[in-house]
Parts: structure tokens; C-alpha cells; sequence
């Protein structure tokens, strides 16, 4: 038998493994990376974090994303030059990591790597008659993250789920069941990112049937997008001050609102393709208002992305009300603007951090992959939302040997 494929079945046999999982996500701020101690599979999976870090990415690095993310038009050049360079990139970020921790790659036992999301382009998105499927597309090919770093890799999750009936993403709610659904209360998880997205989680030990996840909106990225624009040396309106000093207002909020995204049947996805610069350009010139300060443009795309959140959840639950308890992860959790939005849309809502349930809120989506990761290697697919449809049972992940 191949030794790689040797050390792969041994691994799915062991009580537990080492997991690196990777995540970089819309706001292209870095890579984060949770080396992760997996102790068993599916419902009964243990996670200790040993390691978390978030390695910004550069100018350089941002710049050259750029160049492909989210554009309808691209040097074909430039993306296949952009796919082996982030591997490598992605790779030598690793072995930086586990140098600062002390840990030599041998002692790890797997990867996961998202890669990194340059476009994503479901079904209701891109509605092209001669394309009838969803699609989506992540850089950094995983057999250059296998040879650089020596470690088996797994990547490319999301094709699998498109492939049986999903439209790639959110792949949240496999990882969220997996490792933070409780018997004592429903929960929701609220994943504050470029894009939003949240985790239903039914009060049930082991039922995964009811779980599921969905995008519901932009989060953070036209806030980003905004602040750019201005300060183009800025990443973030930090601490949400800008906004915090801006007013709310209505006809720019309705501009915003009025497009058939939010009406969608859930679950649904959605990336900056759709929340753009360019679709924030017509609301304001559809709704008069271009001569917005930054403030109050901010102050509103903070209630956009919180009505997004409001009306997804009420669609989730049409006769009754939405769990109160919910979890917040991702750098919006950081944004007392976007925060303080969602109280007010959600006036019921009990929020804190996914913190306080031991896993990390600015860890949790590269912690997901890890867990992917692991269910691949040593579980089996999981009947998350069973009976819904674009969320089917599947193990992802493509496996590549460093040799
Ligand atoms: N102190 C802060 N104040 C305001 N906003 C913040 C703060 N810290 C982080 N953020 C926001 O969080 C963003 C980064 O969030 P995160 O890393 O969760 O995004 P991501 O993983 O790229 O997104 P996605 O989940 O869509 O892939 C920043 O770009 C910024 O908008
Ligand atoms: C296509 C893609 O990369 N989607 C991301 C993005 O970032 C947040 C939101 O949009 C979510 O749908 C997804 O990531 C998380 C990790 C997910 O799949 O659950």
C-alpha cells in the first residue's frame, strides 16, 4: 500500500488527531490558522484549540487577490499563476506558525485548508440559462500545501457539497452540530464575517435533522468596502466609531433592502459578487441619497446587515419565535455598531460570543475546517437538515499526499 495512504488509515484509527485548520475568508484580512487536538468523531467530537493565529496578509498579497476576487472578467493567466502561489504561500504561513509554537510539522497529523474564496456564484446569483448548477471556486491548491509543508492535506470542501445538491456553503452548521449543540437550549450562531451567516441548532442530543445554516446577508464587507473607499490606507472602521457617529437613513435602507436576495427561500448563499460597491452605488442614486455622509452611509449598511440577520431569522421561524440564545463569532462580533444594530432588530435576542461555549468566535471557522477535515478521515456523513433541500449528508475534502 502507499505510505501516505498507510498513514491515512492509521490516522482514521486513532483515538484522536492533530488537526491544522485554515480559513480565508471575504475579508481577505490574513489567514487564520487553529492548530486543533480532535479527540473521536461525529456527535461525540472533542476539540481542544492549542494554537490559534491570524497571519495578515500583506499589501502585496491583498493587492494580488484582488485582482481575481469577485471580478467577472480576469486574466486566465493570472488566476492559474494566483492558485499553486497561494498554496505556497498558504504553506509557508504554516511553517512559520508551527515554528513560533515549537511544534515541527511531523508532529501534525493533517490540514485543512479552505483556501481562499475568489468566487461564488450560485444558481439564483449568476442566472445563466446555460449553466443550470450552483458553483464556487477556492484558490491555494492543496498539493502544494501537502509538499511544502509535508503534511497530508485535505481542501476543496465545498465542491463535494455542490456536487449533492448544495450550493457549497455554509458549511458551518456541520462543524457548529458537531461541536456546539447543546441539550439544554436552541441555539443560534451567528457568524459575523465579510458575509453573515448563521447556525440553527435544535435543543436535541445527537439530532442533527433540524440544523442547518444560511447565509443572510453582507456583515461586514460593504462597511469595509465603504471605509475604503474613503481611507483607502484604512481596513476597518475600527470599533465601529464612524458608524457609531453616523444616523440611520430610511430611503437608503429601503434602496438597499429592495432586492430579491433577501425574500429568498432559506437556505440560501451569497458572496461580495452581489454586495458590492457597485450595488451600494445604485441604491444611493435610486434612493437620492449620494450625498450621504460616510457616517450615516455606514450607520445604515451596519442596520443592512442587521436586518438581513432579523429577516432570515424570521423566515427561519415563521410561527414562533426565534431562539433567543445566540452566539456571535467572526471580526463583526467586534463592531459595537453591527452589534448594537442587531439589538435593536432582534429585541428578544440573548447575545454573547461563542466564547463563552469554549470555542473560539475569531477561531471558529478554520476550527470548522478542521472538523471537516476530521469527519472526512475518520467519521461519516453527517444528515445535517435532513429533508431540506441544498443541505445535503456528505463527507468533504480532497486528499493530497506531500509525496
Ligand atoms: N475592532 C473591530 N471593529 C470593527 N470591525 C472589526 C473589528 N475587528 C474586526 N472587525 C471586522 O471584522 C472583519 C474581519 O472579519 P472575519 O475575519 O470574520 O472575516 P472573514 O473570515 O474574512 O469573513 P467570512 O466569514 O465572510 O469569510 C474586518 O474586516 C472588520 O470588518
Ligand atoms: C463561498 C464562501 O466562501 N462562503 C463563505 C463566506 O464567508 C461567510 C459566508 O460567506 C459563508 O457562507 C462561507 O464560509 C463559512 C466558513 C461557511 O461555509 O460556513
Amino acid at each position: 500500500m502507499n505510505a501516505h495512504l498507510a498513514r491515512l488509515c492509521h490516522l482514521a484509527a486513532q483515538p484522536s488527531r492533530r488537526i491544522i485548520g485554515l480559513m480565508s475568508g471575504t475579508s481577505l484580512d490574513g489567514l487564520d490558522v487553529a492548530l486543533c487536538r480532535l479527540t473521536g468523531h461525529g456527535p461525540g467530537t472533542r476539540l481542544e484549540l492549542e494554537q490559534f493565529r491570524t497571519v495578515p496578509y500583506d499589501e502585496d498579497t491583498k493587492g494580488r487577490i484582488r485582482q481575481v476576487f469577485a471580478r467577472d472578467t480576469v486574466s486566465l493567466e493570472y488566476l492559474t499563476l494566483l492558485n499553486p502561489w497561494l498554496g505556497q504561500l498558504h504553506a509557508a504561513m504554516i511553517l512559520d506558525c508551527l515554528q513560533a509554537w515549537g511544534i515541527s510539522p511531523q508532529e501534525v497529523d493533517l490540514i485543512a485548508s479552505h483556501g481562499q474564496t475568489i468566487y461564488h456564484a450560485p444558481r439564483h446569483q449568476h442566472q445563466r440559462a446555460d449553466f443550470d448548477l450552483n458553483a464556487t471556486l477556492q484558490l491555494g491548491d492543496g498539493d502544494h500545501v501537502a509538499v511544502h509543508t509535508g503534511i497530508i492535506t485535505l481542501s476543496d470542501f465545498r465542491q463535494k457539497h455542490i456536487a449533492a445538491g448544495g450550493e457549497g456553503a455554509p458549511l458551518a452548521a456541520y462543524g457548529d452540530f458537531l461541536l456546539l449543540s447543546s441539550p439544554d437550549e436552541e441555539r443560534l450562531l451567528l457568524n459575523l464575517g465579510g458575509i453573515a451567516n448563521f447556525t440553527y441548532l435544535p435543543r436535541a442530543d445527537g439530532d442533527a435533522t433540524a440544523a442547518f445554516s444560511t447565509d443572510t446577508g453582507p456583515g461586514n464587507t460593504l462597511l469595509d468596502a465603504t471605509v475604503r473607499a474613503h481611507f483607502p490606507d484604512l481596513a476597518y472602521d475600527e470599533d465601529g466609531r464612524l458608524a457609531l457617529a453616523g444616523r440611520v437613513h430610511e430611503g437608503l435602507l429601503a434602496a438597499l433592502l429592495d432586492h430579491p436576495f433577501f425574500a429568498a427561500p432559506l437556505p440560501k448563499t451569497t458572496g461580495p459578487e452581489l454586495f458590492s460597491a457597485a450595488y451600494l452605488a445604485e441604491a444611493q442614486q435610486r434612493s437620492a441619497t449620494e450625498a450621504l455622509s460616510l457616517e450615516d452611509i455606514l450607520a445604515t449598511l451596519a442596520e443592512l446587515s442587521a436586518v438581513g440577520v432579523a429577516r432570515a431569522m424570521q423566515a427561519a421561524f415563521p410561527d414562533r419565535p426565534a431562539p433567543a440564545a445566540v452566539y456571535a463569532s467572526g471580526g463583526g462580533a467586534h463592531n459595537p455598531a453591527l452589534l448594537a444594530a442587531l439589538q435593536r432588530q432582534l429585541p428578544a435576542a440573548r447575545f454573547a460570543t461563542t466564547d463563552v461555549l469554549g470555542v473560539s468566535g475569531d477561531a471558529k471557522e478554520a476550527i470548522l475546517f478542521a472538523v471537516l477535515a476530521n469527519e472526512a478521515v475518520a467519521g461519516q456523513p453527517v444528515a445535517i437538515g435532513a429533508g431540506r433541500q441544498r443541505v445535503p449528508a456528505v463527507g468533504m475534502g480532497k486528499v493530497s499526499f506531500p509525496g
